[in-house]
């Protein structure tokens, strides 16, 4: 996989993301979005008219923050996010599937995974924007949304850490099998993309492959307010 333009404006070395994916179950893709996209993306935040749903976490036992899932049509940049990273994950979510024994295939084009989903009754958009103030957090999770789940998704940061935020870290948890869980932070600026593992990844032992489980969350706020823009390739029930 070469070096490729995402969204018009970015190279992505594919070949160390992949290398990165491979090794930690997380990868950090610098700068997909400019400033002013970012800007532009969190201020779509109170434009009601573009989501379907609105989540308080708190009353869920989700954390404390709030999320709201866009509806159809998802906004430029997060469909053009959605199309244009899905090629360069499709390859890496096969190869995994591969090593850890599972039969599932994706095919080249997320249209075309977007049909899968639809057929078996995924139909709901998943991407979101996440909105934190003081004292928010984001428990460790996975977003599964039914039975068709792509391996990998991806989180934009919109805010810049110390400026506009203190506190509030993208974190994962690794958990291996007879073995204590390995905790991961991901350092992340304003504009810079997370790839990460949604559920397992395959990691090489000794004696051959074995399957780890990851999660991933965000710690508690401490000042201002974070904007994050979550990218999910599988629709929902
Ligand atoms: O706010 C974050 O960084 C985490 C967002 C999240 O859970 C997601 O995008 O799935
Ligand atoms: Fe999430």
């Amino acid at each position: 996989m070469a070096t490729t333009d995402i969204i018009g404006r970015n190279s992505v070395d594919w070949t160390a993301i992949s290398d990165a994916l491979d090794a930690e179950g997380w990868a950090v893709l610098p700068r997909l979005l400019d400033p002013s996209q970012c800007r532009e993306l969190a201020g779509l935040y109170d434009a009601e008219d573009r989501f379907r749903s609105h989540i308080v976490m708190a009353r869920h036992g989700f954390g404390r923050g709030e999320y709201k899932y866009f509806s159809y049509p998802l906004p430029g940049v997060v469909a053009d996010l959605r199309s244009s990273l899905y090629p360069h994950l499709a390859p890496i979510a096969n190869r995994w599937n591969k090593t850890m024994g599972i039969d599932v295939r994706f095919p080249d084009q997320h249209a075309e995974f977007l049909r899968r989903c639809h057929q078996a009754g995924q139909t709901r958009p998943t991407p979101l924007l996440l909105k934190y103030g003081p004292g928010d957090y984001n428990c460790l999770h996975q977003d599964l949304y039914g039975d068709h789940v792509f391996p990998l998704q991806v989180a934009v940061l919109l805010s810049e850490p110390s400026e506009d935020f203190t506190g509030g870290e993208f974190v994962m948890t690794e958990q291996r099998p007879r073995m204590q869980t390995r905790p991961m932070v991901v350092p992340l600026r304003r504009g810079d993309a997370v790839v990460f593992a949604v559920l397992n990844r395959p990691v090489m032992g000794t004696r051959g492959s074995y399957r780890v489980n990851l999660r991933h969350g965000v710690s508690k706020l401490l000042t201002g307010r974070r904007y994050t823009a979550g990218v999910i390739f599988h629709d929902a029930t």
